[in-house]
């Protein structure tokens, strides 16, 4: 096979030598392909070569298109044409475009008027508070006695509706379910989500499509994908539509492990409506945005049942990324064959921890000794986390060894609600803003005093004005006047916050103010009672967890300095010189998550503890997915940190019959 496609192929690409595998794509002239890769394994070059190969043989640019989910991942789909000989004035015609920058672009001749896209979650917060209070005014609601309805500023609630609203929509299941069923508690039960989240979903709809008409009041993220998708399954056409692709010849879908049900329904309405070559590129185990719809189904059988298509399948399965050492242990993880044709060598470490503090001490030293050899290349490091909690005391040993660090799929821990709370407390208590002398810093803190304390703003002359605008007006208050935190505290927080709560915030606020010493902080968030406050402001059981481990790490880190106030001022300090730096000086803490697609020199995944990650005591699917994007991201260097007394299951996994602090070099 080698031979013949070799001698088939009519584009020669430049720098690489396509594999035998790379070279079946980029001359297979089925209609409709399904590549299955691994991670690492050239998903992009290799369509890159198809394109190559369909410009030699004589179709147009314009008539080829690539859909892919990011921005990024468009760039980097023109880079690498580009890169393999592709002229770029050639690669510019291509129309690549995101799933939800196509849809946008359909929708705009469908619309009746411009339609504002709400980029931002703040933005949607907006809408969603309108849509809370709307649920909480409708009287008529026969299920009534059921909602559970936030207080305003409940931030763990709206991140909640954020997720519904993004699976729903990705799943289209209450435009695919309903059926002419009620709303009911029931109903929701069967679509997996709570009774008061349904309703304020279905509330929040109707606010956004203006009570469903056709041209919807704004889009957020996706929402114009699900748009289209819904335009289609109520049965409208894609006929006559201006910048329709009915001419289209070459189609593409980079990373097709992550279609969703309205992304698929817009796919395969460009696969009904022309007569196009189709390759669709994924990596079934790469699977892991499942909340919001994400679902390897759409890489088996569903073209093939939604159209005339009949499906070849290709496979991809030697990473250029990084050596058989890796490749072995991937393939082992995801049950599947895996090798590799990578140039350079892989080093596997494997280190074991018995406590925490010693995990977060592996971490530093690591970083430590890339960064003597690497200084330049502080970005090409990598800690790769499962959950957010983990970062505590790997940030406060970065931060106790200067180590500058960018964070990627969650916040620092510094700025986590629980803890913008206490420096909120302190600044107010001591009258000194010193510590927060950013403006989105105390913008945030205000946010969590807000929270926190449960605060109803009242302001008169306006009791018409919803409470979302004026917290909105607070915010851009203390964005320009750090003293209005003050002000806003002893007026709002303070009034407004019920008995118990206020008569320990006051308590606090005294104690900050007359005391210091090294047990300063302890006492302060005992006279506050920080794991009641917790407990009242989250619903989560995982989530109040989370927030007890950051006000441990911050009590840990403050033990540290000769006052709390030493400490808070420092971090301040600490966050000014982090803005200096620029990202290339920075090594990168992230969620597993948000690394999807990108890869590093050294990646170091620790806390691999059973019960941690994996998490819960299952090895579920989404799990194990996630281990297997963390270790594919690794270049030359993967770092694996184990409880010595109970290691993940997945090291075993990993390793059949390597002992643990074994070093690993293949090539
Ligand atoms: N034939 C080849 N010879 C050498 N290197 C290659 C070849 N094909 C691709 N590569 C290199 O392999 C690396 C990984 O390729 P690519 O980014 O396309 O993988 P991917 O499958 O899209 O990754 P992921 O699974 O993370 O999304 C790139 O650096 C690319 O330049």
């Amino acid at each position: 096979m080698s031979q013949s496609a070799s001698a088939e192929a009519q584009f020669r690409p430049k720098l690489i030598t396509p594999s035998r595998e790379q070279l079946a794509i980029q001359v297979a002239r089925e209609r409709t392909l399904i590549v299955e890769a691994n991670a690492g394994a050239a998903k992009t070059t290799t369509l890159a070569l198809r394109v190559g190969e369909c410009l030699a043989r004589g179709m147009s640019a314009h008539r080829m298109m690539a859909l892919t989910h990011t921005q990024p991942a468009c760039v980097a789909l023109r880079e690498r044409m580009a890169q393999i000989g592709i002229a770029r004035p050639v690669v510019q015609q291509i129309r690549i475009q995101t799933f939800e920058e196509f849809s946008a672009e359909i929708l705009r001749q469908i619309d009746d008027r411009a339609v504002p896209v709400a980029s931002e979650n703040e933005q949607l917060r907006t809408h969603f508070w309108g849509a809370v209070q709307r649920v909480e005014e409708n009287e008529a609601d026969p299920w009534r006695d059921q909602l559970n309805l936030p207080a305003i500023g409940d931030s763990w609630f709206v991140e909640e509706f954020l997720k519904i609203n993004a699976r729903l929509k990705g799943t289209m299941r209450d435009v695919l379910e309903r059926d002419g069923r009620s709303a009911s508690p029931e109903y929701a039960e069967s679509i997996g989500i709570d009774y008061t989240q349904l309703r304020v979903y279905l509330a929040y709809e109707r606010i956004r499509r203006r009570e469903n008409e056709d041209t919807p009041l704004f889009r957020g993220a996706m929402d114009a994908t699900y748009d289209l998708a819904r335009h289609f399954h109520e049965g409208a056409s894609a006929e006559g539509l201006r910048h329709w692709p009915a001419h289209a010849q070459v189609v593409l879908v980079d990373e097709m492990h992550d279609l969703n049900q309205a992304m698929f329904r817009v796919l395969v309405e460009i696969l009904n409506t022309t007569k196009s070559l189709f390759c669709g590129m994924g990596d079934v185990d790469q699977v892991v945005h499942e909340s919001s719809g994400a679902d390897a189904v759409f890489m088996q059988t569903a073209i093939a049942d939604h159209t005339e298509r009949s499906i070849q399948r290709y496979q991809l399965t030697h990473s250029f990324r990084f050596a058989r050492s890796l490749a072995l242990r991937a393939g082992r993880v995801a049950a599947k064959p895996y090798s590799s044709e990578a140039a350079h060598e892989t080093q596997i470490t494997e280190q074991t921890f018995s406590t925490d503090e010693e995990c977060a001490a592996l971490v530093v030293a690591s970083a430590l000794a890339w960064k003597r050899v690497h200084w330049r290349k502080m970005h090409e490091f990598a800690i790769l986390l499962r959950h957010p909690a983990q970062s505590v005391l790997i940030e406060n040993q970065l931060i106790e060894h200067a180590l500058p660090f960018a964070m990627n799929g969650f916040e620092s821990y510094l700025k986590r609600p629980e803890i913008l709370f206490i420096r909120g407390l302190m600044a107010v208590a001591t009258d000194n803003m010193a510590s927060l002398s950013h403006e989105d810093t105390r913008s945030q803190v205000l946010g969590a005093l807000h929270f926190f304390s449960g605060t109803r703003i009242e302001v008169e002359d306006r009791p018409g004005d919803s409470q979302a605008t004026l917290l909105a007006e607070a915010v851009h208050a203390v964005r320009d006047n750090a003293m209005f935190l003050t002000t806003f505290f002893d007026n709002q927080v303070l009034r407004t916050a019920p008995p118990h709560l206020r008569r320990r915030l006051e308590a606090a606020r005294q104690l900050a103010a007359t005391h210091s010493g090294p047990t300063f902080l302890d006492d302060v968030l005992q006279a506050l009672d920080i794991r009641a406050i917790i407990h009242e402001a989250y619903i989560s059981k995982e989530r109040r967890e989370e927030a007890l481990s950051n006000i441990e790490g911050l009590k840990l880190a403050a033990r540290k300095f000769q006052s709390a106030f030493d400490y808070f001022h420092f971090l301040n300090t600490l966050e000014e010189k982090q803005r200096d730096f620029k990202d290339s000086k920075r090594l990168q803490i992230a969620s597993i998550v948000s690394v999807k697609g990108l890869e590093f020199e050294h990646v170091i995944v620790p806390h691999l503890t059973q019960g941690a990650f994996p998490a819960g005591n299952g090895t579920s699917t989404e799990e194990r997915n996630l281990l297997y994007v963390a270790i594919t991201r690794a270049k030359r260097q993967l770092t694996l940190l184990a409880h010595a007394e109970r290691p993940s299951v997945f090291m075993a996994t990993m390793s059949s019959s390597r002992r643990a602090g074994d070093t690993d070099r293949a090539a």
